[in-house]
C-alpha cells in the first residue's frame, strides 16, 4: 500500500508539491495527501519544516502532518513529506476569486482562524515569519458556508529567540516576504512572535480591499516605505475593522498587540458572534461529509478507483 503522486499542486523553491491517493484495497478505503518533495541532498529545510509540524500536531489551524520518507525517483533518493491536503487552495486565491468582496464578518471569522493558528505555532516557542496569503490553505465550508483555513510553509520558521539581534546585535536580513513583513525586521533583522502579527495585518488588509498593502516601483522604494510609512487602513470598513488593523500595525514591535488580545478585539468577537448565528446551509452540510477517507462500495481496481475519484471530482457520498 504506497501513496502514489497523481498530479503537480505546485512548485516551490524546495521542490514540488504533488497531490497524491493512497488505496487500501482491503480495508476498501482511500485516503488522499499533498506530498512536499525536493532530492534528499537538499532536504534540509524540509526536514526542518516536518519537525516545527511534528510539533504542531493536532492543532486545528495548522496544516496537518502525516509523515515524511524518502523514495527512490528515477535514481534518485527523494524525501517526501505528506500533508493534510487542502481542496480550496491558498487564500491568494479565494481573496482573487473574492475581489475584495468579502464580507466583515467572513474576515472577522477568517482573522479569528489565523490567530487561534498564529497563538498555538507561538506558544510551541516558534515565529512562522511568512505569514502571507499565499501561505494559508483553505479547506471545506463550514454548515454556514465558511472556510477552514490552515496556516501553512513553516519553512522559514524560527525558534522564539533565534535572531533577535535587538539583544544580540548582529541584525539578521529579512527573512520572510518583503510585502508582508515588519519595520523592525529591515531595520534590526528583528524576528520575534510581533513579526507575525504585523503579516497577518497584511493579510487581514489583502482581504478587507483585494490588494496588498503597499504600492510600490521596486524593492528599495518598498524597503523604504516599510521602515518610514504607515500602511495605508482601508477606508470603506467599519471602525472596528480599522481598530484591528491598526493594532497589528503598531511600529514598535513591543507595543504591538499580541493574538491573545487581538482576539479580544469587537472586528474578532462581532463576527464570530454573528457567524454563529447565521443559518445553516444544505451546501455546508454536504461539505460536512469527510473528503480524506471514503468506503469503497465494493472492491475495484486501484486504477479504476482513481478515476473514480476523478470522475466524481473527490465528493464521497
Ligand atoms: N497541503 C496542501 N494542499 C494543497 N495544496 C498545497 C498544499 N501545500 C502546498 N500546496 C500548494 O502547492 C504550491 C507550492 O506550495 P509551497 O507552500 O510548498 O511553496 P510556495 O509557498 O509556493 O513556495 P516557497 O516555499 O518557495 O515560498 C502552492 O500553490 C500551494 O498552494
Amino acid at each position: 500500500m504506497e501513496w502514489k503522486k497523481i498530479s503537480v499542486l505546485g512548485t516551490g523553491s524546495y521542490g514540488k508539491v504533488y497531490y497524491a491517493v493512497k488505496i487500501d484495497s482491503f480495508l476498501l478505503r482511500a485516503s488522499v495527501a499533498a506530498v512536499k518533495c525536493t532530492d534528499l541532498w537538499r532536504s534540509i529545510s524540509l526536514q526542518r519544516e516536518a519537525h516545527i509540524l511534528e510539533t504542531l500536531r493536532g492543532s486545528p489551524n495548522v496544516v496537518q502532518f502525516f509523515g515524511a520518507d524518502v523514495s527512490i525517483e528515477n535514481n534518485i533518493p527523494t524525501y517526501n513529506l505528506f500533508l493534510e491536503y487542502a481542496c480550496g487552495g491558498s487564500l491568494h486565491d479565494l481573496i482573487s476569486s473574492k475581489r475584495g468582496k468579502m464580507s466583515e464578518v467572513e474576515i472577522g471569522f477568517y482573522a479569528y482562524q489565523l490567530l487561534k493558528g498564529i497563538q498555538d505555532v507561538h506558544k510551541k516557542g516558534w515565529v512562522h515569519c511568512d505569514i502571507k496569503p499565499a501561505n494559508v490553505l483553505v479547506f471545506d465550508t463550514n454548515e454556514r458556508g465558511m472556510h477552514t483555513l490552515k496556516l501553512a510553509d513553516f519553512g522559514l520558521s524560527l525558534r522564539i529567540g533565534d535572531g533577535m539581534a535587538y539583544m544580540t546585535g548582529t541584525p539578521l536580513s529579512n527573512r520572510g516576504t518583503l510585502l508582508y513583513a515588519p519595520p523592525e525586521s529591515l531595520t534590526y533583522g528583528f524576528h520575534a512572535k510581533a513579526y507575525d502579527i504585523w503579516s497577518l495585518g497584511c493579510t487581514v488588509a489583502e482581504m478587507m480591499t483585494g490588494n496588498r498593502v503597499w504600492i510600490y516601483r521596486d524593492t528599495k522604494d518598498l524597503q523604504w516605505q516599510i521602515m518610514n510609512e504607515d500602511p495605508v487602513i482601508p477606508s470603506n470598513v467599519s471602525e472596528i475593522a480599522r481598530d484591528f488593523l491598526y493594532r497589528c500595525f503598531i511600529n514598535d514591535p513591543r507595543r504591538r498587540w499580541t493574538s491573545e488580545q487581538l482576539l479580544q478585539l469587537p472586528f474578532i468577537q462581532q463576527a464570530m458572534c454573528i457567524s454563529n448565528s447565521m443559518p445553516k446551509t444544505h451546501e455546508g452540510m454536504i461539505a460536512k461529509v469527510n473528503p480524506f477517507c471514503c468506503k469503497i462500495p465494493t472492491a475495484v481496481r486501484e486504477k479504476d478507483f482513481i478515476n473514480l475519484l476523478f470522475e466524481n471530482n473527490l465528493r464521497i457520498q
